[in-house]
């Protein structure tokens, strides 16, 4: 996978889950976080498991560019004839769906939320300082001293790197515009008429940037202010932050996803510098994000990276 004379491996971050652990062997790699699939077939070696990831990942990036083709639609009655017919496009999709059905759905937003906060990590060499101090110090007071080990209550004791993964989570939320058809006419909160049959659509990703509702350094990334004076965590309300969406349907994987993307943090930042390709995601950067318009809020080519294991 990787190799110490530094040729180019790619990675899809998926897939850094379940083997991260035997690259951590080596000293130096060059690895590439949230790829597109046509990189994985030129330039990896495939295997059994290899093959079944990228059937899911294609079958996946399938259904999003079809969703989002039957949104923009001028004329919707097409798509649902094909449909209705099951041919073309809708059957290719139909097909992809079954193979998105037998696997797991949310991985996709997972490794979205992880190559955003490698990137703006990368961005802010004062926060990985203070990650990598925070994961050193656990690593200290563990009873078992591995620095890949760490336990659910140890994950839950890291402050700073919780708060740090949930600022760039609002920044970039893996699904960065969610929409909800009215069944039946109604009255938002705050006055407005949503007539039945109308759509009402938000977006996490603008809603970050609304200086009304987080400040004029809404565009900063800064992890502090998910901090309390203490350094303890402070969640914000659910309706300022619906990168889980909010309410009765809310996303029933968070505390999942989080123990997921913060443990891949804690275990690859502890072992590893990571030197991302284009220098990460600094303020100048943020500007104009190197973002691709989707269902979800991927990364425009991935985010190619050069990993250095620490001394
Ligand atoms: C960073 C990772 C994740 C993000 C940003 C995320 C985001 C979301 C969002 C926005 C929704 C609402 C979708 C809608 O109704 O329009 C949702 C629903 C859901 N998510 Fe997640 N999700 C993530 C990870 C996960 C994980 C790891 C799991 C499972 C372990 C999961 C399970 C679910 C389920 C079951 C629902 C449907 C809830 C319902 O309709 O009642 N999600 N998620």
């Amino acid at each position: 996978m990787c190799n110490q004379t530094g040729l180019i491996s790619v990675f899809f971050l998926n897939e850094l889950r379940n083997s991260w652990v035997q690259f951590a062997f080596d000293n130096v790699c060059n690895v590439a976080f949230g790829v597109d699939p046509g990189w994985l077939d030129t330039n990896r070696t495939k295997t059994a498991s290899n093959s079944v990831n990228a059937s899911f990942v294609q079958a996946f990036d399938y259904a999003v560019e079809l969703t989002s083709d039957r949104f923009m639609s001028p004329v919707p009655a097409v798509w649902k004839i094909k449909r209705f017919l099951n041919i073309g496009s809708e059957r290719k999709f139909k097909e992809a769906i079954a193979v998105i059905d037998d696997f797991a759905m949310s991985k996709d937003s997972t490794s979205t939320a992880l190559t955003w906060f490698f990137w703006l990590i990368a961005g802010h060499p004062q926060c990985e300082r203070l990650i990598y101090g925070e994961l050193a110090a656990a690593v200290k007071a563990s009873p078992t001293g591995l620095p890949t080990d760490f336990s659910y209550d140890e994950l839950k004791k890291l402050n700073y790197l919780h708060a740090a993964l949930s600022e760039s989570l609002r920044l970039f939320p893996p699904v960065p515009i969610n929409s909800r058809l009215a069944v039946a006419d109604d009255i938002l909160p705050d006055g407005t008429y949503v007539g039945k049959g109308w759509s009402a659509d938000y977006s996490a990703y603008a809603m970050a940037r609304m200086e009304k509702l987080w400040g004029p350094d809404c565009t900063e990334f800064k992890p502090e202010r998910w901090l309390n004076i203490d350094g303890g965590f402070q969640p914000s309300d659910q309706f300022k932050f619906p990168v889980f969406h909010s309410g009765p349907r809310m996303c029933l994987g968070k505390d999942m996803a989080y123990l997921q993307i913060k443990s891949i943090a804690a275990a690859v930042m502890y072992e590893f510098e990571i030197e991302v390709v284009d220098g990460g995601g600094d303020a100048r950067k943020m500007i104009d994000p190197p973002y691709t318009l989707s269902l979800l809020l991927k990364m425009r080519g991935g985010l190619p990276v050069r990993m250095k294991r620490r001394p």
